[in-house]
């Protein structure tokens, strides 16, 4: 049966996540938060749930990927030259015109409907009739070579006549030079063996004029920026990339920037081609596959995502704004008049790929394009050119919309700013490294998947995170780890709890289970002491989650029973279960097994197993979706020693 659904959902990206949601921090997950808002709900110690819509998102992220990219196919044909042309030229040279846009509808519509050409507006009988009689031979001449049969004379002639009246055809709708010419033109250039050196000269001639004026303004201020100190390669484990927001996709993305280049269209809604052109060309010259990856990112900073803008004081960017040296400094952003032009400039957040949050600058365009040309290349201006379109629009946008509409969207800005500002917190330090000399941790960011965690250096991480760092080596010092558990094969005798135990909620004593909630721990280990699996059904709220946790705690205590547990839940209520766990068994070493293909290979690699190859965890938090994907991972790598699953009925 298990089989069976994975196969069923075999077809589902596995990754497709990284990035969003909130939760747990990774958010990624493409189950469904979908099939929650029971009105019942049910753990079991058995039980097994099988109904996860997993397949859902994947199946509408590609549908909806196909489908535009289907459209953007057929407009290329509408427009591009060669054979694509031939048959839009049959359907549209007639009363296109010079009109763009219906050339295209028209090319990308039919090339052999008589009534596509009614449709199509014409303005002179005497050209459709021309067209039609072109039309005509362009259509034997396909049919044709539809059947492997070419008339060499009928194509010689109207190859001519084509050469000599493109217009005709709808070859050339205008008298404007065509784009595409030149494009085709650096096509075959990069046929040539030297395509790479050959594409960085043609994209470095493009810049020419940009970095003639920069080098202007650099000759002015030759200032010397560096880039943010980086973080090393750390080299206890394996799994040392670079940690960034796509670490794992990362590596996945520059294979695949080789062959499709051309696909980068798709996440850039509003670039036009000759945008995507120009980035293209941008980085050809920034990208020099030749070269090792390494040195690459020795001399470039890549902006992943610019995420607020202000009016700075002028020269108050840079790594003086990261947020610790604004702690420890002071803000260099402070005592300056907003009004005064000479003082003040526009400067933007910005996000560094491979960086944590914590390492944002405040960046001018000044001071990216000063660092462009001294210590590192910046990439992804791009970024920041969409960033001031968005905003300009926004701002058109505001000024038409309701106060209401307004309202929302600000409340919108708000809610991502917030999400941004939980970056900045660390949710765990889970793998300690040594690099030249130097001790690094690896972070997991609140709110963001394990693949974006980051190895930090230790003095940061001390002086900003002395807690995490603590409790980090806290689970690395315990000896409450999951080992053999005789109670596990030969259950203890019934003793009821009558009070409630010290260890619940650590040091917290305000927590206090009600009197029914004690009965239902009892009644759980009631049944665990007589090998019985149970289900705890209850009204909504009553505090299902609370008990299940007492119960895993007590067995935990009580009878050195550590796991490893493995509770399977809805994404939807995996939240509220970590935060349960943290108050009523914070002693217990949960992790959060969710996420992208790399981030769970990050967590099985880091978080699963002790140096000795040791379970070290006390308890895995999952989903089912999770649970039917790595099966295989799930079921060997652990001898589970007791199995809850939340609203279980599913
Ligand atoms: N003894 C308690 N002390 C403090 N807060 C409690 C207690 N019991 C329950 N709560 C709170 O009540 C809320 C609901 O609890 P919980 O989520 O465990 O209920 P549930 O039965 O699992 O709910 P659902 O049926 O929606 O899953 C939570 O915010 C929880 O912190």
């Amino acid at each position: 049966m298990l089989e069976k659904r994975l196969d069923d959902s075999g077809s589902e990206s596995d990754d497709q996540g990284s990035g969003s949601g909130s939760g747990s921090g990774s958010g990624s997950d493409n189950d469904s938060d979908n099939n929650d808002n029971n009105t019942s709900k049910s753990k079991a110690g058995s039980g097994s749930d099988n109904e996860s819509g997993s397949g859902s998102e994947s199946g509408s992220g590609s549908g909806s990927g196909s489908g535009s990219d289907s459209s953007d196919n057929e407009k290329d044909d509408g427009n591009d030259s060669g054979s694509g042309q031939q048959q839009s030229g049959s359907g549209s040279g007639e009363g296109s015109g010079d009109d763009d846009g219906s050339g295209d509808e028209e090319g990308s519509g039919s090339d052999d409907d008589g009534t596509e050409h009614d449709k199509s507006g014409s303005s002179s009988r005497s050209s459709r009739k021309g067209a039609n009689s072109s039309k005509d031979s362009l259509k034997s001449e396909k049919q044709d070579s539809r059947s492997g049969y070419m008339r060499r004379s009928g194509l010689d002639e109207d190859l001519q006549m084509w050469e000599e009246n493109p217009d005709v055809y709808g070859i050339r709708r205008s008298g404007r030079e065509r784009k595409q010419t030149d494009r085709m033109q650096i096509e075959k250039d990069e046929a040539k063996p030297k395509k790479r050196g050959n594409r960085r000269r043609s994209s470095a001639n493009w810049h020419s004029s940009d970095l003639s004026e920069q080098s202007d303004s650099d000759d002015d201020t030759p200032k010397k920026k560096k880039p943010p100190a980086k973080k090393p390669p750390p080299k206890k484990k394996k799994n040392s990339k670079r940690g960034s927001s796509s670490e794992g996709s990362d590596s996945d993305n520059q294979q695949t920037r080789h062959s499709s280049r051309g696909n980068k269209v798709s996440y850039k809604e509003e670039e036009s081609d000759d945008e995507e052109e120009e980035e293209d060309d941008e980085d050809m010259v920034d990208v020099d596959w030749s070269q090792s990856q390494a040195q690459e990112d020795e001399n470039t900073q890549t902006i992943e995502k610019v995420i607020d803008k202000r009016i700075g004081k002028k020269g108050a960017v840079g790594m003086q704004t990261y947020i610790y040296d604004v702690k420890k400094n002071g803000d260099p952003n402070t005592d300056f008049d907003p009004n005064d032009r000479e003082q003040a400039e526009e400067q933007y957040l910005i996000k560094w790929k491979g960086w944590a949050h914590i390492h944002n600058t405040w960046e001018s365009n000044e001071s990216l394009l000063t660092q462009k040309f001294n210590a590192f290349q910046v990439k992804g201006m791009k970024k920041l050119e969409n960033f001031t379109r968005k905003e300009d629009d926004l701002d058109i946008v505001r000024r038409r919309c309701s106060p209401e509409e307004v309202e929302y969207m600000e409340i919108q800005q708000e809610l991502e700013k917030d999400l941004f500002t939980s970056h900045l917190k660390v949710e765990r330090i889970f793998a300690e490294a040594e690099d030249n000399g130097e001790t690094y941790f690896y972070v997991k960011w609140e709110n963001l998947p394990y693949a974006e965690a980051t190895w930090e250096l230790e003095n940061l991480v001390e002086e900003e995170f002395p807690d995490h760092l603590e409790d980090f080596r806290v689970r690395e010092r315990s000896t409450c780890t999951p080992k053999q558990c005789p109670a596990l094969k030969h259950r203890p005798k019934f003793v009821p709890m009558k009070c409630q135990p010290d260890y619940l909620g650590g040091d917290n004593d305000t927590l206090e289970l009600r009197d029914y909630q004690m009965d239902g721990v009892n009644w759980l280990i009631h049944s665990w002491c007589k090998h019985n699996s149970v289900i705890l059904a209850d009204e909504m709220g009553l505090g299902k989650t609370i008990q299940t946790i007492t119960f895993a705690s007590y067995l935990f205590h009580t009878h050195h029973m550590y796991g490893p547990y493995l509770l399977v839940l809805p994404l939807s209520t995996l939240n509220a279960w970590q935060r349960e766990f943290a108050k009523w068994a914070p002693d217990m070493n949960v992790i959060v097994y969710l996420g992208d293909r790399d981030s769970r290979k990050i967590i099985r690699d880091y978080e699963w197993t002790s140096s000795s190859k040791k379970i070290k965890f006390n308890a895995v938090l999952t989903t089912y979706e999770i649970l039917l994907r790595d099966q295989e991972e799930l079921r060997d790598t652990c001898s589970w020693s007791s199995i809850m699953i939340d609203e279980a009925h599913r």
